[in-house]
């Protein structure tokens, strides 16, 4: 069970509850249910945060969420000194995961400077070195940013989360309805990432289905959190629908390397997602129909564990029987629009194109995506045109649809892929520097963190 404080508060004024009142609820709840996860909003003063923390070391639950509401978004100081002090030397270090924004983020470091992604980097880490166990730093607030970008540090590795930022006053309530998500993911069972992507998705979803909405005259507005059971229309909404920024760093599976390393289909992909892969493809050259459908599935549980996109290479057939999220097709298999046809509105489709014309004709098609490549030569994929960093561009200039690299991408030119920076470039494809490689969780962890460098330096 989750247990959610959505605190609508225009800071008009602040009842305080009692503390021992306080106790006497979280004994009453916690004793009598077996609570799996906790999620604090505002904590108003140091003896209520002294006593949450002696409740839940009295009753220790599976993850604790922490929100530290300390400014409100009219810039209302919320939490003072003593609360502040409570929240660094008692709750943080109790926290699976704390969720501040950048206002929260400087003044739990002590009014520290937040004016950039690479400030929030590097937040991220302090507040771990605090003691909760992930961090999430929120950049919505930040200036100058077209995209909605966070940073989540679980301690090893950063992840850039991004989304397109939607235009809306209808923001009110965004950073309790996050926490409460991850907090009610987490209680189902999804890992720390996959939770904070998907509550992730959810706000930007619930903040497009809102954004015309008009309540009240605040300076912001709520947003609509029921637009699950509202929208009827499931194609408008973008919360299972596909994110660019998932293209950040694609993994596609072998099975020639796979055999070559004497691994599973399975254990390749669980590897690739566990070192930070953001998207799958199974591109099973080889692979008997049976056994493909059947090793699909078992990485599709993989994959929706992380909260990462399974797709298929080529094989409709299979994506449909498994239920993967989509499939990538190429300019000689099944044309982009009808994949579409088959797999209808929800699924991803990608489409690879060498050429400003092919990238049209993908979005003309209903594609989601485009594969561009080879950027450098291959020899994963034999009698491949290489279409070098050049080519690349002219693809990423023309297309309207977002783009992955690749070919021939490891360590070695991955930055240099990156740092082109040109529009629509979302990130490399890859296959033999992960898995035609001895340890594929090290390398693929290496990449991301070069990637995210090569990201940090193009913003
Ligand atoms: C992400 C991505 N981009 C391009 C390709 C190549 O697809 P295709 O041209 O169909 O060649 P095969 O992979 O089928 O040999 C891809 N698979 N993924
Ligand atoms: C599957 C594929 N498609 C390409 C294209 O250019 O469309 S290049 C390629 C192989 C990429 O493998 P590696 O990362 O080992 O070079
Ligand atoms: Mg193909």
């Amino acid at each position: 069970m989750a247990t959610a404080h959505f605190i609508h508060l225009h800071a008009h004024g602040v009842n305080m509850v009692p503390e021992d009142f306080v106790a006497q609820q979280l004994n009453a709840v916690l004793s009598d249910m077996n609570v799996d996860v906790v999620k604090t909003g505002m904590l108003p003063s140091l003896s209520v945060v002294k006593v949450l923390c002696q409740s839940l070391r009295k009753f220790p639950v599976k993850a604790l969420v922490v929100d530290p509401v300390m400014i409100s978004t009219s810039g209302d100081i919320l939490a003072g000194p003593s609360v502040l002090a409570g929240f660094r030397d008692e709750l943080l270090p109790m926290a699976d995961i704390v969720t501040p924004n950048i206002k929260e983020a400087s003044v739990l470091l002590g009014d520290v400077p937040m004016k950039s992604v690479s400030d929030m980097r590097t937040a991220a880490k302090l507040i771990h070195d605090l003691g909760p166990r992930n961090v999430l730093v929120k950049g919505g607030d930040l200036p100058n940013s077209p995209d909605a970008i966070d940073i989540f540090y679980d301690g090893k590795e950063f992840y850039q989360l991004s989304s397109p930022r939607v235009n809306t006053r209808n923001t009110h309530g965004t950073g309790c309805t996050l926490a409460s998500c991850i907090a009610a993911e987490l209680a189902k069972g999804s890992s720390m990432l996959s939770a904070v992507k998907i509550a992730k998705r959810f706000i930007e979803s619930a903040l497009d289905y809102s954004r015309d909405l008009v309540i009240g005259n605040g300076v912001q507005g709520p947003f609509d959190h029921f637009l699950a059971l509202k929208n009827t229309n499931k194609s408008s909404c973008r919360q299972d629908r596909f994110n660019p920024s998932d293209l950040f760093l694609y993994a596609v599976t072998d099975s020639g390397m796979n055999r070559k390393w004497g691994r599973s289909i399975a254990e390749a992909v669980k590897a690739a997602v566990e070192g930070g892969a953001t998207i799958v493809q199974l591109r099973e050259k080889d692979a008997d129909t049976r056994d493909f459908v059947d090793a699909a599935k078992v990485c599709l549980e993989i994959c929706r564990s992380y909260g990462v996109p399974l797709l298929i290479n080529d094989r409709i057939d299979v994506a449909l029987a498994s239920d993967a999220d989509g499939v990538h097709v190429g300019q000689s298999d099944m044309p982009a629009h009808v994949a579409r046809t088959l797999l209808g509105p929800e699924k991803i489709i990608g489409v690879s194109c060498k050429t400003p014309e092919q990238a049209h004709q993908a979005w003309i098609g209903g594609a989601d995506y485009i594969g561009s490549g080879g950027v450098y030569p291959t020899n994963t994929k034999a009698n491949n045109r290489t279409i070098g960093l050049d080519g690349l561009t002219e693809v990423c200039k023309a297309s309207k649809l977002p783009v992955v690299a690749i070919g021939g991408i490891g360590m070695s030119n991955a930055r240099a892929v990156m740092e082109l920076g040109v529009p629509n470039l979302k990130g490399v494809a890859v296959v033999s520097a992960l898995f035609d490689r001895e340890c594929i969780v090290t390398e693929t962890r290496n990449l991301h963190t070069a990637l995210s460098e090569a990201a940090l330096l193009i913003q």
